[in-house]
């Protein structure tokens, strides 16, 4: 296939070495024309991927070329502007997958329903999620992740056509459910790396992770979800590999909150996006137009407003009243 990447971050850029590696013709492109003019010159993306030689059959690019397939991997910030470039250079109605994970924020919207607004006309709109550190899958380690879509019959079809020895894609209709499970476990990867942060110990860890799914699940039932997509790979899988793998951002920024570093310092440390920082606010508003309870979230929000420190947060959490499982 001809293979049209957005975004040079690490996520983009791994989905790019990847795919050109397995025989499909990539091209790649930054907004930052300065970051475009250093992955040509040196064929490595030294600020975000370093390590990994891009192949020859992957062009970084400063105007889209033609696709069979466009992947959108910029933050969700940047999700709705690049659909719009598209759109504008006449590749609106090519099949595109999202590959970031959280809610738009301001509109509250999915990746997918961003992207149905912005291509009203395009048929083929789906999501890749799932647990894949963009470091492993660049290395060419075993992968499995989920592509997402109202239309099953073409991202059926999609998988079957990207599968390969190492990056291997189940299909699934469940497109809410896929992407809620993406953008909420980042929230609990924050929650979780302040609490090893904090020495709070192994149950702990695993006490937030199955009553942050517990809370996960009431808001995607909310969002007309399937639950039963929250115990496949972008459910349970990655929230597992966000809350325990060391490559994980979001597990990061938690780890450098309880150090004592503030949000701002633990961002600027980071270097990348950590998308759960931003998910947090929008969560806890459609949580409570909802009428969902989202304890571990709704936490995460007042330490990130400065209305309870980081210390505070185990003792909150343990001091609500009992409840049934
Ligand atoms: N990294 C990973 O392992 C995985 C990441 N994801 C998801 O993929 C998405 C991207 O993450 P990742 O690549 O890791 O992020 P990074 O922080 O590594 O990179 C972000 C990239 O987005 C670019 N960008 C920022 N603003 C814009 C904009 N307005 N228009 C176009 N591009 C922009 C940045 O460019 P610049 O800095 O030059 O401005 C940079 O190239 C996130 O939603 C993340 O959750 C999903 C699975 C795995
Ligand atoms: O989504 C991811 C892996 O599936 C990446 O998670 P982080 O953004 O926390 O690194």
């Amino acid at each position: 296939m001809n293979i049209g990447i957005l975004g040079a971050g690490a996520w983009g850029t791994a989905l790019a070495i990847h795919f050109a590696l397995h025989s499909h013709k990539v091209w790649l492109w930054t907004h930052n024309v300065r970051h475009a003019q250093q992955l040509r010159q040196e064929r490595v993306n030294r600020r975000y991927l370093p390590d990994f030689v891009l192949p020859d059959n992957l062009a970084v690019v400063d105007e889209f070329a033609a696709a069979d397939l466009c992947i959108i991997a910029t933050p969700v910030a940047a999700l709705r502007e690049s659909a719009r470039k598209l759109q504008a250079a006449g590749l609106g109605e090519v099949p595109v997958l999202a590959a970031c994970k959280g809610f738009e924020q301001q509109t509250g919207l999915l990746p997918q329903q961003v992207l149905a607004e912005v291509m009203p006309a395009n048929k083929c709109i789906g999501i890749l999620s799932g647990p894949s550190f963009a470091q492993e899958l660049a290395q060419q380690l075993p992968c499995a992740v989920t592509l997402a879509s109202e239309n099953f019959a073409w991202i059926q079809a999609l998988a079957t056509v990207l599968n390969n020895t190492v990056l291997r894609l189940y299909a699934n209709a469940d497109v809410v459910g896929a992407a809620v499970g993406g953008a909420v476990k980042n929230v609990m990867a924050i929650a979780t790396g302040i609490a090893d942060g904090l020495h709070c110990g192994i149950n702990a860890r695993v006490a937030l992770m199955t009553r942050g799914m517990a809370e996960i699940s009431r808001l995607n039932q909310a969002l007309g979800g399937l639950s039963a997509t929250l115990m496949g790979l972008s459910g349970m899988g990655d929230l597992i590999l966000t809350c325990t793998g060391s490559l994980s951002r979001n597990r990061r920024v938690g780890l450098l909150l309880a150090e004592g570093k503030s949000l701002p310092e633990a961002l600027t440390e980071l270097g990348h996006v950590a998308e759960g920082v931003y998910t947090v606010e929008e969560v806890c508003r459609q949580a409570t137009s909802l009428g969902v309870d989202m304890p571990i979230t709704t936490i995460l929000q007042q330490l990130f407003e400065g209305r309870t420190e980081v210390r505070a947060l185990a003792e909150i959490l343990m001091e609500r009243a009992p409840r049934v499982e």
